[in-house]
C-alpha cells in the first residue's frame, strides 16, 4: 500500500506529519519527528524574536478524550533559530522526509522580513505562513479579514517565489469559503492550503471545581481534536472543491486513527496533519496512525490514496 504524496513540489514518503505547534518547538523534538513513522516535519509558527508565551497552565486535554484547548501564546525560538535548523537539515536524508517551516509573524513587516531571510537562504524547505497570526488590534485574525489576508499575500507571495502553503482558521459560512479560495486563486505560488488551524476561542470548564481549564485569556482557547473533524472535513473538501490551478489541501483536525485519515482524504486531503492526538500520544501515534489507514485501504481493495482522494460520495 502506498501512503506517499506530493505537495508544494516535495515528496514526502507517508502523507501524515504532526500539526505545527505540537512537538516541533526544539530541534530534539524535530528529531522525534524525523525518527518516527511520520513522512514530514513542520516546525512550531516562527515569530522575528523567540518568545516564551502564555503562562501555564495554556494547554489542557478535554475528559472523554474528545479533544484539546490551548492558548499557548506562540512559545517559540524565534525564526533565526529555524532558519539555521532548515540550513543544516538533511535533504538527502535516507527517509526521503522533506522539511516544512512554519511562519507566523506578528505583523506583515515581521512576515515580509522572515519570508526574505528564508528567500535569501534558497533552502529546498517549503514555508507555511499561519494566518492564525494576530493582525491589527481589533481586528479579528488574518485568516478573518479577507481584505487583510489578500494584502498580506501580494506582499509575501512575491518574495517567497516558489511554492508555498496558508494555514488556515476555520470558516463556518459558505460565502467565507467563497471569498477565501477566490482570494488564494489569485496567487500562483501557493501550493497548498492547510485546514484547519484550532477552533477559535473555545471556553473548557471543570465542572467539579468550576474552573476554566487553561489560565491564560480567562480560559479561552483554540479547540483542536476528535470535536473538531466534522468542521475540519468541511474545510479541506471545501477548499478542495473551489481550489484550481493544481492548488493542494493539507487536512488537519480530529485526526485520532486511521479512519479519520482516511475520511480526510476522501475529502480531498494530500496529506494529513496531527496534532492533539501527537500530544496525547506520542510519535507512535505516526506508525500506528499509518498501519490502521493500510488496514482499512486493503480492506476496501484500494492500492494507492489517489484513488479515493476527494472521493467523497453524496447522496
Ligand atoms: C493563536 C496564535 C498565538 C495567534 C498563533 C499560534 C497558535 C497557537 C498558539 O501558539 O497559541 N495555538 C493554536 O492552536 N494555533 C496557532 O496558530
Amino acid at each position: 500500500v502506498d501512503l506517499s504524496t506530493s505537495i508544494a513540489g516535495v515528496t514526502l514518503p507517508n502523507l501524515l506529519l504532526n500539526a505545527s505547534g505540537v512537538n516541533c518547538r526544539y530541534e530534539n523534538e524535530l528529531q522525534q519527528l524525523l525518527d518516527s513513522s511520520a513522512g514530514s516535519l513542520v516546525t512550531k509558527s516562527a515569530t522575528l524574536s523567540s518568545r516564551d508565551g502564555n503562562p501555564e497552565p495554556r494547554y489542557a486535554p478535554l475528559a472523554g478524550q474528545i479533544g484539546s484547548i490551548n492558548s499557548m501564546g506562540l512559545p517559540n525560538q524565534g525564526y533565526e533559530y529555524y532558519l539555521e535548523y532548515a540550513k543544516k537539515f538533511d535533504y538527502n536524508n535516507a527517509a526521503g522526509k522533506p522539511l516544512f517551516i512554519s511562519l507566523a509573524g506578528m505583523s506583515l513587516p515581521d512576515n515580509k522580513a522572515m519570508c526574505e531571510a528564508f528567500r535569501d537562504a534558497n533552502l529546498p524547505c517549503v514555508l507555511e505562513i499561519n494566518f492564525s497570526c494576530p493582525n491589527l488590534p481589533g481586528k479579528p485574525q488574518l485568516g478573518y479579514d479577507m481584505e487583510a489576508m489578500e494584502a498580506a499575500l501580494q506582499v509575501l507571495a512575491p518574495i517567497i517565489g516558489k511554492p508555498f502553503g496558508i494555514k488556515l482558521p476555520p470558516y463556518f459560512d459558505i460565502a467565507h469559503f467563497d471569498q477565501a479560495a477566490a482570494i488564494f486563486n489569485k496567487f500562483d505560488n501557493i501550493a497548498y492550503v492547510t485546514c484547519i488551524n484550532s477552533v477559535g476561542n473555545g471556553l473548557a470548564i471543570d465542572w467539579e471545581s468550576e474552573t476554566a481549564l487553561i489560565k491564560p485569556k480567562d480560559g479561552f482557547g483554540g479547540l483542536g481534536g476528535l470535536m473538531v473533524l466534522q468542521t475540519s472535513l468541511a474545510n479541506v473538501n471545501a477548499f478542495y472543491r473551489r481550489l484550481n490551478n493544481g492548488k493542494q489541501v493539507i487536512g488537519c483536525g480530529g485526526v485520532t486513527s486511521g479512519k479519520e485519515a482516511f475520511l480526510h482524504i476522501l475529502a480531498g486531503a494530500s496529506a494529513v496533519q496531527i496534532g492533539t492526538q501527537l500530544q496525547e500520544e506520542g510519535t507512535g501515534v505516526f506508525e500506528r496512525v499509518s498501519k490502521e489507514l493500510e488496514e482499512i485501504m486493503v480492506a476496501k481493495g484500494y492500492t494507492n490514496v489517489e484513488e479515493f482522494r476527494g472521493k467523497v460520495k453524496t447522496l
